[in-house]
C-alpha cells in the first residue's frame, strides 16, 4: 500500500456564486434581529462621536475652570454611558438571534435538501463532505452574519463620518489620514483574495478529513482485520499535516495584514499626535479638540487594523457558503417528503420494456431489458456477480432511471405514479441490514408509524425474532446499539425482514435475505416467507440457488442479459448457465477460473 501523498485541493472547474443573494432570502427571514443590529451599529457610531464630542468639550471647559459648564456636561455622560450600556446588551442578543437564525435555517435546508437528493449524486458524494457542510461550513458562516457584518458596513460609515469630523477640527491633520486610506484599501483587496483562496482549499480538506473520518470509524473492524491501521493512520497524518500547513500559512496572511494595519494606524496616530500637539502650541487647536482628535484617530486606526481579522473571517465565511450554495444547487428528486400509503395489491404484472441503462460514465448494463414479472407470483432472479441483478432491483425502485424504454406497473409507467404511490408499493430486505441506533420498537416504527403491539408482535413472530426479543430484559424496547451492533448478523436480518413485513407493501424485494442465519432459522424463515409471499408480488435475488427451488419462476441473467428462465426442474433439464451455477453450488463452487464463478454461491 503506498503512503498516501499529498491531498489535491482546488477545484479547477468552480461555477460562480454570489454569496450574498444566496444568504440574502434567509436574513430577510430574520429581518426583526438585523433591524435591531443595524440600530445598535447606529447607535454605536452616533456614541463614538457623542463620546469624543463630550471628551473635548469636558477638557475645555476643565482648562478654562467653567464648572458650570461641566455640571451641565456631566448627566449627559451618565446619559451616554446607559446607553452604551443597553446598545452593547442588544447587540449582543440580536447577534445570536441573526447568526443562529440564518445558520438554523441553513441546517434544515442542507438536511431536507440531502434526504431529497437522487441516488445517484447522494452515492457520488462521500458521506464525509456531506457532513463537513453541518460540522464545517455552516459554523463558519459567521464572518458575513450578524455583527461581523454590521462591523462590514460600520467601518466605512464611521471612517467616512471621522473624516468628516476631523475636517472640521483640521484639515492638515486630516491629510495625513486620507494619504494612507487607499492603501489600506489595496491590501485588503490583495490580502482578501489570498485568504479566501486558502480558505477555500481548508474547507475542501476538511471535507475529506471528515469522509476519512467517517470511514475510520465505520470500517474499523475490517480495518483491524486486514492490519491497516497503519496506513489509515498515515493517511490521516497527512491529511493533518496538510491542514497545520494551511492553518499557519492563513496565520501568516492574517499577521502580515494585521502588521501592515498596525504600522499604518501606528504612523497615522503619532503622525497626527505629534502634528497635533504643534497645533495647539501654535494655539491653533484646544487641548480638548486635539483629545477629540485624538480619540477619533483612534477609531480611524480601527478601521485600518481590526479591518484585517473582519475581512479574513469574512473570506472564510465566503468559500464556505460557496461550498453551501454548490450542495444546495444540486437537483433533487422532488419538493416534497413522501408519506407510506397502504396501496391496493398488484393485479397484473411488472414490466421492463426495453429498457436500456448504464451507470455515469459505465458500459450500459441492460441494452433493450424486456421482462415481465407477473403479479402475487415468487420471481427469483440468479447469475453470475455483477450479472445485473442489484441494479434492476435499483431501477425498479426509482433509484435510477432508464435512459431508454420504461418500467410499467399493472400497466402504468412508473414515471405517472406520485412518489407516494410510488414507494409505498415496495418493502425491500438488502443483503447488508442496516438498523438505526434506538430500540428493536424504534426500527420497526419506521416501517409503520402508527403500528399496534399486536402487529408488531405479529410481524416479529413471522420473522422469527418475537421470542428472541422477549427474552431480552427490556423487550422490544433494548437499545440495539449504533446500526444494530449489539445484535448477531442472523438477528439484524429477522428484525429487517419484520420490518418489511410491517411495511405491508404489495411488492417484496428479497436480496439474498436470508444470508445471515443459519440452517434451522432459514427453514423457518422460508415458511414465514412463504406464507407472506402468498398474497405478494415477490422478487428474490438469491446466490443459494437451494433457496429458491420453490419459486414460481426463475429468472437467470448474464452480463445484463436473461439468458434462461423458467421453474427449477425445466432449467435443471437444459443445458445452460443455470445447471451449470446449480451445480457448481453443489459441488462447493469448486470452479477457480471459471468466468461464471460467482464466490458466493459456496
Ligand atoms: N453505483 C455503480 N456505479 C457504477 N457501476 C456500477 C454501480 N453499481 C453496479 N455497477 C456495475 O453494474 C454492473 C451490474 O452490477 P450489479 O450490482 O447490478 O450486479 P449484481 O448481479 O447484483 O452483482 P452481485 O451479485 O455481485 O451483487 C456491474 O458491472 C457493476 O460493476
Amino acid at each position: 500500500m503506498r503512503n498516501p501523498q499529498k491531498v489535491p485541493l482546488l477545484n479547477k472547474r468552480r461555477r460562480k456564486h454570489r454569496p450574498f443573494a444566496f444568504l440574502y432570502p434567509a436574513m430577510a427571514r430574520q429581518w426583526k434581529a438585523y433591524l435591531g443590529l443595524l440600530l445598535g451599529m447606529l447607535a454605536d457610531v452616533a456614541l463614538t462621536f457623542a463620546f469624543a464630542w463630550f471628551l473635548g468639550n469636558m477638557t475645555d471647559a476643565a482648562v478654562a475652570g467653567d464648572w458650570n459648564q461641566m455640571k451641565s456636561l456631566l448627566p449627559l455622560g451618565a446619559g451616554l454611558i446607559v446607553v452604551s450600556i443597553a446598545a452593547a446588551y442588544g447587540q449582543e442578543y440580536m447577534d445570536t438571534a441573526a447568526v443562529e437564525g440564518v445558520k438554523k435555517e441553513f441546517k434544515s435546508r442542507l438536511h431536507r435538501h440531502i434526504m431529497l437528493l437522487p441516488v445517484d449524486s447522494f452515492a457520488k458524494q462521500p458521506s464525509g463532505q456531506l457532513l463537513s457542510h453541518f460540522t464545517h461550513d455552516i459554523d463558519n458562516m459567521d464572518g458575513v452574519l450578524g455583527s461581523s457584518l454590521m462591523r462590514l458596513i460600520k467601518l466605512p460609515l464611521v471612517t467616512a463620518g471621522i473624516f468628516i469630523y476631523l475636517l472640521r477640527i483640521s484639515w492638515e491633520l486630516c491629510v495625513l489620514a486620507i494619504v494612507l486610506a487607499p492603501l489600506a484599501v489595496l491590501a485588503g483587496g490583495l490580502f482578501g483574495w489570498l485568504l479566501r483562496r486558502n480558505g477555500r482549499s481548508i474547507h475542501q480538506l476538511a471535507g475529506q478529513t471528515s469522509s476519512l473520518l467517517s470511514e475510520t470509524m465505520w470500517g474499523f473492524l475490517v480495518i483491524r482485520s486486514f492490519a491497516v491501521e497503519g496506513w489509515f493512520h498515515r493517511k490521516y497524518e497527512s491529511q493533518n499535516q496538510e491542514r497545520y500547513r494551511l492553518e499557519l500559512k492563513d496565520a501568516k496572511l492574517r499577521g502580515w495584514f494585521h502588521a501592515g494595519g498596525d504600522a499604518l494606524g501606528t504612523v497615522v496616530f503619532v503622525g497626527s499626535l505629534c502634528a497635533g500637539a504643534y497645533f495647539v502650541l501654535d494655539n491653533r487647536l484646544s487641548v480638548g479638540s486635539l483629545l477629540t482628535f485624538v480619540n477619533l484617530t483612534n477609531h480611524l486606526i480601527y478601521p485600518l487594523t481590526g479591518f484585517a481579522g473582519l475581512w479574513a473571517g469574512m473570506q472564510r465565511s465566503l468559500s464556505a457558503v460557496e461550498r453551501l450554495s454548490q450542495c444546495l444547487e444540486m437537483p433533487i428528486v422532488s419538493d416534497t417528503f413522501h408519506e407510506n400509503r397502504v396501496p391496493k395489491p398488484l393485479e397484473q404484472e411488472i414490466e421492463f420494456r426495453s429498457m436500456t441503462f448504464g451507470y455515469e460514465g459505465e458500459r450500459n448494463v441492460f441494452e433493450g431489458l424486456q421482462l415481465r414479472i407477473p403479479a402475487g407470483k415468487m420471481t427469483a432472479i440468479v447469475g453470475p456477480s455483477g450479472a445485473g441483478k442489484s441494479t434492476l432491483f435499483s431501477l425498479l425502485q426509482g433509484f435510477y432511471k432508464p435512459h431508454e424504454g420504461s418500467i410499467l406497473i399493472d400497466g402504468r409507467s412508473i414515471q405517472e405514479l406520485s412518489p407516494s404511490q410510488f414507494r409505498s408499493l415496495f418493502a425491500y430486505v438488502s443483503q447488508e441490514t442496516f438498523l438505526f441506533s434506538g430500540s428493536i420498537r424504534d426500527n420497526l416504527l419506521l416501517a409503520r408509524p402508527g403500528m399496534t403491539e399486536m402487529e408488531m408482535m405479529r410481524a416479529a413472530a413471522a420473522a422469527h425474532i418475537h421470542a428472541f426479543v422477549m427474552s431480552l430484559p427490556e423487550g422490544y424496547d433494548t437499545l440495539i446499539g449504533e446500526r444494530g451492533l449489539s445484535l448477531s448478523g442472523g438477528q439484524r436480518q429477522r428484525l429487517a425482514i419484520a420490518r418489511a413485513l410491517l411495511k405491508d407493501a404489495p411488492i417484496l424485494l428479497l436480496d439474498e435475505a436470508t444470508s445471515a442465519v443459519d440452517s434451522v432459522t432459514e427453514q423457518q424463515l422460508k415458511e414465514a416467507l412463504a406464507r407472506i409471499m402468498k398474497h405478494r408480488t415477490t422478487l428474490v435475488i438469491a446466490h443459494r440457488l437451494s433457496t429458491i427451488q420453490h419459486a414460481d419462476r426463475i429468472i437467470v441473467m448474464d452480463q445484463g442479459k436473461i439468458v434462461q428462465s423458467g421453474r427449477h426442474e425445466e432449467l435443471m433439464k437444459q443445458e445452460g448457465l443455470y445447471r451449470k451455477l446449480y451445480r457448481m453450488q453443489s459441488q462447493g463452487g469448486e470452479a477457480a477460473g471459471d468466468p461464471y464463478f460467482d464466490t458466493r454461491i459456496v
